[in-house]
């Protein structure tokens, strides 16, 4: 039901005549103070007492604490309304809460806290950031801290999604992408595949998180992606499908091989330095830069068709039928049909190592302070 509600109020001890339009998801107030609120956008959650109705807002502010001085942020700020009758009260309520069920917000949650990600604040991201807010959204949510590696794929795989309305990863890139493998890898993965998934940055990286915030103008800090998580807000990725020996995995960050990969895992040895060790370690390898021989077989995106040399149609047909599983691996076919691109081999390229490094990107920031592929659109097979 559409409607206008107008009502005479106390905010915050001030007299105002508030305006709730529900079809544009507006509060408005006029008085001795003045200001609106876009529903959607601005408020966490609300609770009802018999002295009125406590909204938990967390507005855009063009200084935040939660992003240091003087960057935009969000910021939490609770306003009490207060009703001269309590029908009116219940009218307000149930007005409100409407406008949020609108908006389809996730109500049952799983979220699996990593406690070992980054430089272990895991935990205290989650009490700090992420529990307040779920709590003043009203979202019944269930915490699982991961225990051992490839645990979110367990927790993923075995999970009643139908009791779930999202999993979140107060994580870094990790223990999303175990996730996604672990929806890939049920029976039902088709149905599974759907579940959004959100990610808190509590990792190294934080790549994912940042390329999702950034692209809807959000600050990349734990309490803006949560809210992102409260609102319901998704968005669509592409995945990835890599078969390396008999091991098959799903991605949906990036690829690499060569100086990137090393750089990720050599750099293990130096976590304590949070998201430091990336940029130490990739001067410690630039500075002794190792090389890869390898092929590459591609097809160039638009406006790339020049790089490379042209494959001869006979040896692509071939050579990426046999020795490309992916191309004839019906399994890895079924996530997706990128495979019809397989078929038209006269378009492939080949680039000859050796190589320094070769990265496959799918979103653009790889960490929070590089963008490394500012292009990349995240979802062009959906
Ligand atoms: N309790 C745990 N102890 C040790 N490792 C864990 C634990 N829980 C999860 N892991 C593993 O930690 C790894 C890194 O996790 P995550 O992505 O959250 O953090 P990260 O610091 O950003 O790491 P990366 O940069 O490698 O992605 C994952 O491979 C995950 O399997």
């Amino acid at each position: 039901m559409e409607e206008v509600l107008n009502e005479q109020v106390v905010l915050d001890g001030k007299r105002v005549l508030v305006t709730l339009d529900s079809a544009a998801g507006v509060l408005q107030w006029r008085g001795e103070r003045d200001g609106q609120l876009i529903l959607q956008n601005d408020l966490i959650g609300f609770c009802s007492s018999e002295s009125g109705i406590c909204l938990y807002t967390f507005r855009m502010t063009k200084s935040s604490s939660y992003c240091g001085k003087g960057l935009p942020g969000r910021k939490r700020k609770d306003m009490v309304v207060e009703f001269s009758n309590d029908g009116a009260r219940r009218l307000w309520c149930d007005s409100l809460q409407r406008i949020l069920d609108k908006a389809g917000r996730p109500k049952r949650l799983l979220v699996l806290v990593n406690p070992f990600g980054g430089r272990k604040t895991g935990r205290k991201v989650f009490s700090a950031s992420v529990e307040p807010l779920l709590k003043a959204a009203g979202i019944t949510y269930t915490v699982k801290e991961t225990q051992f590696q490839r645990h979110a794929l367990d927790l993923a795989k075995e999970s009643d999604l139908s009791q779930l309305d999202g999993i979140v990863c107060v994580s870094g890139d990790g223990v999303l992408v175990e996730v996604l493998n672990g929806l890939l890898e049920r029976s039902d993965w088709e149905r599974a595949i759907k579940m959004p998934i959100g990610i808190i940055p509590a990792g190294t990286g934080n790549g994912l998180a940042k390329s999702v915030l950034d692209h809807v103008g959000e600050p990349c800090d734990a309490a803006s992606a949560t809210f992102l998580v409260i609102r319901g807000q998704t968005q669509p990725l592409d995945v990835a499908t890599a078969k390396q020996s008999n091991v098959k995995f799903h991605s949906i960050l990036m690829l690499t091989w060569g100086l990137v990969a090393d750089v990720d895992i050599e750099s293990e040895r130096l976590r304590w330095m949070g998201a430091l060790r990336l940029d130490v370690y990739t001067l410690i390898r630039i500075s002794n830069l190792r090389k890869y021989n390898g092929q590459l077989y591609y097809i160039p995106a638009p406006g790339y068709e020049g790089t490379g040399t042209p494959l001869n149609e006979e040896f692509a047909r071939t050579t990426l039928m046999t020795s490309g599983e992916a191309n004839s691996d019906s399994s890895l076919q079924k996530h997706g049909d990128p495979g019809s691109l397989q078929k038209n081999f006269s378009e492939w390229r080949e680039m000859e190592g050796p190589f320094i490094l070769i990265w496959l990107n799918n979103v653009p920031f790889v960490s929070e302070s590089v963008n490394a592929a500012p292009n990349a659109k995240t979802d062009i097979w959906t």
